[in-house]
């Protein structure tokens, strides 16, 4: 088998470039994904069956951490999509963009300024293919803004609308946030999420039906004969050519379906997009990475390059919760099984009632919602004074990576000083949302504000410790190593609870459940959320997109640094976590990345074949390619 671009799992970003790459019909493509196609499961195409059936086991791959010292030792799950979408299988479809100035800022590390918000939204806008709220919609609070969204029928491919279904509380709990000077959003996609409102969804609004990056970019063009997607494909490595000096040269991929080993051959390029976590595993058992750590995992090292794996975070979840009166709640679907069969058979004959619902209407909160003036300035000027130290604590003995934690460190305080940074996001859940299971808390109904840490200045490390390709990896994100990720989460805990008390929300508050109203200063609720905080499952940064000499791993045309033709398209090119839930993100990265890839295969073609036009035929292709990223 030889095929001229071979991507390396089939998830979010993967399918994307995949799917895009054999638009061209002249080149092949062929896929590898470890999981198997699970479109057709209820648990992934009901958006309000999210985390039920097997989305949580088969199709989760459930990486564990190491024990994290700042976390009372605990082992913490990530959990990340098995199968063909990869993690939009089971994500909770929610799409939001980040703050333009956190995409600014990955321009500003990489000295391009291709990697900025106003460059990247055309990128965005192609991904999608958006369905206005409808006048029930409109009714329920849902605003957007045209000029932000993608509408090409053609072009567009993920499909995102907004639910038939919207919870009372949400509605009471967004003017609670306005009180508290928050802005009413009109688009939690536009760039500026400071505000609140109901953020837009991955759902197909013809049927109300999760879109996952299968159905957006496979399901549609699975009959492409130039495209192959080889299911149920563990990639245990990638082959190199022989070389004397020079890149290293992929050649071909090695993989395991049910234990057996096959190659497929690359002609071009190897796309590795195998997630966050995924991805430097996959690297690393190729030899390529640090070479004492890839020693002692048993793996013959081919290229020492110490940051893969390095610079690895993750948002970091907690919560508030209360009883309340209000007697319709995502709980009574858990206490009362005739009710929710009911209610699933409504949204099977008419698409509607509470399963219709992935329910996020959210915030996004500045410093100045969580800190006084004071307080923000003395932890900015703490985290100042000690920069250089945890940016080596961080770094693992690696000094460019140092020089480039420290940067993202100068980058992401700056952002604070201008409360640009958007530390948190306030979500408000319609029911329980806590770190207690159903059978240990009181059988009532509950109102809850998720709090999610989305600027940690903490970084940790995933990497290989065994050649078996079937081994997990040891994955440690460093939760709360610094002292600021946790002060802004204690913060937003209070911000939190002065959300479930304030008017109107107040009107349907009983009383607190977690974190109890024992937890009655900051001490004690960092104490409880020690003990109780979780990943948020949007970890990235450990192939990051940063100069070689600040510790990155690939430029910004995405090729790993020391290799001539291996790129990395999916969540670990992101140097630091953005204020939003990624998945947008990762689809915008898809999209650049195929870019990305055909602008050089048609450049290195023209300039190959010896036509004394090729200078005009260049300039002419950067010209078309500038009009049609400006025409979506
Ligand atoms: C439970 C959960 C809820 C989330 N909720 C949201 C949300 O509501 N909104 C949002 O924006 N984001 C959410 N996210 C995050 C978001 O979905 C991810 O950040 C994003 O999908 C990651 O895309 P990716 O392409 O980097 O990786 P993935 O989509 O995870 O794709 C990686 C693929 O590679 C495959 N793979 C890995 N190793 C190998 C190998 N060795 N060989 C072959 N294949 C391999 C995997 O099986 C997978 O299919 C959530 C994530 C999870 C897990």
């Amino acid at each position: 088998l030889s095929y001229d671009y071979v991507v390396i799992g089939g998830g979010t970003a993967g399918l994307a470039v995949a799917s895009r790459l054999s638009e061209d019909t002249s080149v092949t493509v062929a896929v590898l994904e470890a999981g198997f196609d699970a479109e057709g499961l209820r648990e992934v195409f009901v958006p309000g069956l999210i985390g039920s059936g097997i989305a949580f086991t088969t199709l989760d791959w459930a990486y564990k951490t190491v024990p994290q010292t700042n976390l009372n030792g605990r082992n913490l799950t990530v959990h990340a999509g098995k199968g063909l979408g990869g993690s939009s299988l089971i994500n909770a479809m929610i799409f939001p963009r980040a703050g333009k100035e956190q995409y600014d800022a990955w321009g500003q590390l990489n000295n391009d300024s291709s990697w900025t918000w106003d460059n990247l939204l055309p990128f965005f806008k192609k991904s999608e293919l958006f369905t206005p709220p409808n006048a029930f919609q409109n009714a329920s609070g849902v605003r957007y803004e045209e000029a932000m969204h993608g509408f090409n029928v053609t072009e567009g491919r993920v499909k995102v609308g907004f639910p038939n279904y919207f919870f009372n509380q949400s509605a009471l709990w967004r003017k609670a946030a306005e009180g508290l000077g928050f802005p009413a959003s009109p688009d939690l996609a536009n760039g500026d999420p400071h505000a609140v409102g109901i953020a837009p969804n991955t759902i197909d609004a013809a049927n109300n039906t999760r879109c996952s990056a299968a159905c957006a970019y496979l399901t549609p063009f699975g009959h492409r004969t130039n495209l192959l997607v080889v299911q149920n494909a563990t990639v245990s490595r990638i082959i190199w050519a022989d070389s004397t000096g020079g890149n290293l040269r992929a050649i071909g991929v090695e993989y395991l379906v049910n234990n057996q080993n096959s190659t497929i051959d690359v002609s071009k390029e190897v796309i590795l997009s195998a997630g966050a976590i995924g991805s430097p595993k996959v690297l690393e058992l190729s030899g390529v990475g640090n070479s004492t750590i890839l020693n002692t995992a048993g793996v013959k090292p081919v290229l020492h390059l110490p940051t893969v794996g390095e610079n690895f975070n993750d948002h970091v979840h907690s919560w508030a919760n209360a009883f309340t009166n209000i007697t319709l709640t995502k709980d009574v679907l858990q206490r009362n099984s005739s009710f929710a069969d009911a209610q699933l058979l409504l949204w099977l004959r008419d698409r509607t009632g509470l399963y219709s619902a992935a329910p996020r209407s959210m915030g996004i909160a500045a410093p100045s919602d969580i800190f006084s003036r004071t307080q923000l300035n003395d932890l900015i000027e703490q985290a100042e004074t000690n920069l250089m130290r945890f940016a080596e604590q961080f770094s693992n003995g690696n000094p460019n990576l140092t020089k480039g934690i420290a940067a993202q460190h100068r980058i992401a305080l700056d952002l604070y000083k201008q409360d640009k940074s958007l530390p948190l996001e306030m979500n408000a859940e319609p029911g329980y949302s806590g770190p207690t299971s159903i059978g240990n808390r009181p059988g009532v109904n509950y109102t809850s504000i998720n709090v999610v840490l989305y600027a940690p200045l903490s970084r940790g490390r995933t990497h290989i410790v065994s050649a078996d390709p079937h081994a997990q990896p040891a994955v440690d994100p460093a939760y709360w190593a610094h002292p600021l990720d946790v002060a802004a989460q204690v913060g937003g805990i209070n911000l939190a609870r002065r959300m479930l008390t304030a008017p109107p929300l107040d009107t349907i508050y009983t009383g607190e459940f977690e974190p109890g109203e024992d937890k009655d200063s900051d001490a004690k609720i960092e104490e409880w959320l020690r003990s109780v905080v979780a990943s948020d499952n949007h970890e990235v940064g450990s192939l990051a997109m940063m100069p070689r000499d600040l510790g990155g791993v690939v430029d910004t045309s995405l090729k790993v640094y020391g290799t001539a033709n291996v790129r990395v398209a999916d969540a670990s090119i992101i140097p630091f976590t953005i204020s939003a839930h990624t998945v947008s993100t990762i689809y915008m990265i898809g999209e650049r990345a195929a870019d990305i890839i055909r602008a050089a295969r048609i450049e290195s073609e023209l300039f190959s074949s010896p036509n004394w036009l090729a200078p005009l035929q260049t300039a002419f292709f950067w010209l078309g390619r500038g009009l049609a990223n400006w025409l979506v």
